[in-house]
């Protein structure tokens, strides 16, 4: 047939003939595919045709619909352009209803308004900032309240869902999550919470995949929304969310909260999102290519790069079971926050922005940035690494994206060119910085130094830590209300042997807790723990670090024996930092930890902190993260500092998992001995920690006069009274910061004498110690230590220590005093009950056996082997107040 144009089409065949073939009617019944599908947006409803044939839907920009009884009324109600692409929505998600509100939280709010207060809901513990705000405002003004879990693994809902106390009314996943792409299978969630809770609502924010990569209704959950403003409609120029879902009672409620909250997505904004998604196949398609050779580049240069299209991705199998493509958002992290600002402050190409789903490349720092509104402590307790950078692929030329991105790393100094390449890409080395912006490391791919140091490390056969406990000489109490409190470290010790064993097991022993139990070291719950970004690993977990409550609870519930409490604490500590450093360390020694403490338990003397640091020095160790002592150390050998700093971070998690909230001066004392200034932060006014230079050991006389008392109730107490009597309470404090300034100064001055410094401590001291009284935490049995001490021919100043009510009690004992006089004064004092330790303040921080006859310890193998059994088993067997000399005698420490 000839047509106007002069182009001939070809006769077709007669329509019988084409009726008839079968191959025809197959290709008819062919559903689209779903490029074709997204690119089609016409409705398939006849009685939905434009009247005029309009190819592209028309924008009803209308508020209200003239008659009565018609398919629209008002727009907030129903509006057709809206309609239209909510039709279009259910179609490409392969849902029965579909909803578009105006943006992805309005979407989740809509979602949440499904519950009712005492509902609760099971979350990741890695999700978008907006939606765990959201989550904390449902909490305070919905009464629901939300479980965070690691949804890598699904077995980790099942404490909530098993258990019936638990009113699990919603299940909220994101996968990939935002912004460290880890997998939830979401397949094995949905059928674990079915079968435990029938009606739960199984919510997916599906934002990083789109329906084009994953279909969660198909999967088996229940609600699936989207963040319109991202792939969707692929060109950041508007907001929106979509819902969708099968079930006719859920989409019912949510049809009814769109109407009476009125966020029903704008006829305009329809419109533009109904003509950016019809390319959304094609466009992610193209920013998945560009994302795989983005995240191989990275992963080459020894990044550490969470994408779930990387081979080595942990959740990669359950992603590629569930979802059709890794899609196009990734992170990595650097190991210093500095270093990632200056890399995303140094590209020009990446748009510096939230959001993702663009088809621009974009790059942020999530903590900064989409994920700033968690609390920082929250990040840290989820394990968010601060240096994480978030990066959004778009649809340009890999190699612009590759080369900005590159130039990007040599202006901030994270690699080097180690061949300039001769037309080609450049051969680039990482460059990795200590605090100090030495080069401690230089890896293509791989950490060749950590590694070979970790191999050495894992030789390790034995080794002694130890570590003091403290004594409060001045400001105990009145710390709490931001005044400066001396401590000082004494020579009484807590003290860990660690020994390798080939078995797999891992136990530890407490003999003066009675404790001693065996772990299989496979069946420890590996599954809980999240590996510590390589910031961590450097230097230490911050100090605002909060442990993970859930795997506390677990380890209190599944692992550790005990009815004990201290007992209880103590293994949790143990167990929660050998967890974390094997996790990320790659080893896990099978060892058994002997801890023996030379300090009375609970007595105010800082016998946890203690155990907190010999325990994470020996760990450390173990897993290779500090470095074995050097067996033949010189006479004037010390821990250098930046260990020490690693050791008392690592501390202060285990002593947080003791104690709770903790000022952190116990373990910093039992790391760096000495004494120190503290000041906790308040209101207002940061906190600080001094280390009192040039401080000369004292003699003190420690008096437990095992009087037991509740430190919490102690302190509340003059918390009380600072409220209910403020003109009381306020100028005791006032002087007893007067008090702990003067005695600052003395112990530090360089121009006082010895005895003039030793007059004045006694005087301090007396002061100091009638203010606590009059601040109501005396005790009669103090007072009868005090009137020892200070009758003649002793005349010794005393005062009580640590939160008092009972517990210990501190004398000064000046330089050259007489021996025989001491011990009457000790016997006088144990025929009251009481008990004495004589020890000097000021001495030595935590410390490593370097064992008599070290050359001939080492093994063959190079790993060095502490002496025969004797000296272990008197190690073990030993009297609490032999195990100093014990130590004396067992070889040389090296301390901090
Ligand atoms: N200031 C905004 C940040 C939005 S982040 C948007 C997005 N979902 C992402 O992950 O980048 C806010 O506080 O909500």
């Amino acid at each position: 047939m000839a047509s106007s144009t002069g182009y001939t089409t070809p006769a077709s065949p007669s329509s019988s003939e084409a009726a008839h073939s079968l191959t025809s009617s197959l290709l008819r019944a062919r559903p689209y595919r779903f490029a074709t599908q997204v690119a089609t947006v016409d409705n398939p409803d006849p009685s939905h045709k434009d009247q005029y044939g309009a190819s592209s839907v028309p924008i009803y920009q209308t508020a209200t619909f003239k008659g009565m009884g018609g398919a629209y009324d008002y727009t907030r109600s129903g509006n057709p352009t809206r309609s239209h692409l909510e039709h279009h929505i259910a179609k490409i998600s392969n849902a029965r209803h579909a909803f578009a509100v105006t943006s992805g939280m309005g979407a989740l709010d809509v979602i949440f308004r499904l519950l009712k207060p005492g509902d609760e809901i099971i979350a990741g513990n890695d999700l978008y900032g907006g939606s765990n705000r959201l989550i904390g405002y449902l909490k305070a003004h919905g009464g629901v309240t939300t479980h965070h879990v690691d949804t890598t693994n699904p077995k980790s809902l099942l404490p909530y869902l098993e258990d019936p106390s638990h009113n699990v009314a919603m299940v909220l996943l994101e996968s990939p999550t935002n912004p460290l792409l880890q997998i939830a299978d979401l397949e094995e969630i949905a059928r674990l919470t079915k079968r435990y809770r029938k009606d739960a609502i199984i919510v997916v924010d599906n934002t990083m995949m789109s329906p084009y990569l994953c279909r969660p209704l198909e999967l088996g959950c229940d609600v699936v929304y989207d963040s319109g403003t991202k792939y969707l409609s692929g060109h950041h120029d508007l907001m929106a969310g979509v819902i969708c879902c099968d079930r006719d009672d859920v989409a019912k409620g949510i049809a009814f909260t769109i109407n009476s909250i009125g966020n029903g997505l704008s006829p305009f904004d329809s419109f533009l999102l109904l003509r950016g998604v019809k390319t959304l196949s094609l466009r992610i398609d193209k920013q998945q290519a560009n994302s795989i050779l983005i995240a191989e580049y990275l992963a080459n240069l020894g990044f550490k790069v969470n994408y779930p299209g990387l081979k080595g991705h942990k959740g990669k199998e359950v992603h590629d079971r569930i979802a059709k493509g890794p899609g196009a958002v990734l992170s990595f992290e650097t190991g210093d926050v500095a270093l990632s600002e200056r890399i995303v402050g140094s590209t020009r190409l990446w748009g510096i922005s939230v959001s993702f789903g663009c088809i621009n490349s974009l790059i942020s720092m999530p903590c900064l940035m989409s994920h700033a509104s968690i609390d920082p402590a929250v990040r840290a307790a989820r394990n968010l690494p601060e240096d994480l950078i978030r990066l959004c692929v778009g649809i340009e030329d890999p190699a612009d994206l590759i080369d900005d991105l590159e130039a990007a790393l040599l202006e901030a100094g994270a690699v080097r060119v180690v061949d300039e390449g001769m037309g080609g890409r450049a051969r680039l080395e990482r460059i990795v910085q200590d605090g100090e912006g030495r080069v401690v490391e230089l890896a293509n791919g791989t950490l060749q130094g950590e590694e070979a140091h970790g191999a050495a490390q894992a030789k390790l056969q034995k080794i002694i830590t130890s570590a003091p406990g403290k004594v409060i000489l001045f400001g105990e109490h009145a710390v709490v209300h931001g005044v400066t409190a001396i401590a000082g470290a004494i020579d009484l010790r807590c003290y860990c042997l660690a020994e390798s064993r080939s078995d797999g097991q891992l136990s530890l022993v407490l003999p003066d807790l009675g404790y001693s139990q065996t772990w299989d070291i496979a069946s420890l719950p590996w599954d809980k723990v999240g590996a510590l970004s390589s910031t961590v690993l450097k230097s230490g977990p911050k100090s605002d670090a909060i442990p993970d409550q859930e795997l506390l609870t677990l380890l209190a519930n599944q692992f550790v024996h005990q009815d004990k409490l201290k007992a209880v604490q103590a293994a949790q500590a143990f167990l929660y930092l050998y967890l974390h450093l094997a996790v990320s360390s790659g080893i896990k020694p099978a060892q058994t930890y002997t801890v023996r403490s030379g300090l009375p338990i609970s007595a105010g003397l800082g016998s946890s902190a203690a155990y907190s640091v010999a325990v994470a020095s020996s760990l450390l160790y173990s897993h290779g993260i500090l470095p074995a002592p050097a067996s033949s150390p010189s006479a004037d050998s010390t821990i250098p500092l930046e260990h020490a700093n690693m050791v008392n971070s690592w501390a202060f998690l285990a002593e947080k998992v003791i104690h709770g909230t903790p000022s952190g001066v116990d373990n910093t004392v039992a790391t760096l001995g000495g004494a120190i200034a503290f000041r906790r932060a308040v209101k207002g006014r940061e906190g600080s920690m001094d280390v009192l230079k040039g401080f000369d050991k004292v003699e003190f006389l420690l008096t437990d006069t095992k009087v037991p008392r509740d430190t919490k109730t102690l302190v509340a107490g003059v918390a009380r009274r600072k409220l209910e009597e403020p003109d009381t309470i306020n100028p005791l404090l006032t002087s007893i910061q007067r008090i702990s300034d003067e005695a600052q100064a003395c112990l530090s001055s360089t121009t006082l004498s010895r005895s003039e410094q030793l007059d004045t401590l006694s005087r301090l001291v007396e002061q100091n110690h009638q203010h606590l009284v009059s601040l109501g935490v005396g005790h009669v049995a103090l007072e009868s230590v005090r009137s020892k001490t200070k009758e003649q021919p002793w005349g010794l100043a005393t005062k009580l220590t640590g939160a008092g009510g009972g517990g210990c009690a501190v004398t000064v004992v000046p330089d050259g005093f007489p021996e025989d006089k001491l011990t009457a004064l000790r016997a006088a004092l144990a025929n009251s009950g009481f008990e004495t330790y004589a020890t000097s303040v000021g001495g030595r921080g935590f410390g490593v056996l370097i064992p008599a006859h070290a050359s001939q310890l080492e093994t063959a193998e190079g790993g060095v082997e502490l002496s025969a059994s004797p000296q272990q088993k008197r190690f073990e067997e030993a009297q609490t107040e032999e195990l100093g000399r014990w130590a004396e005698e067992a070889g040389v420490w090296v301390c901090a």
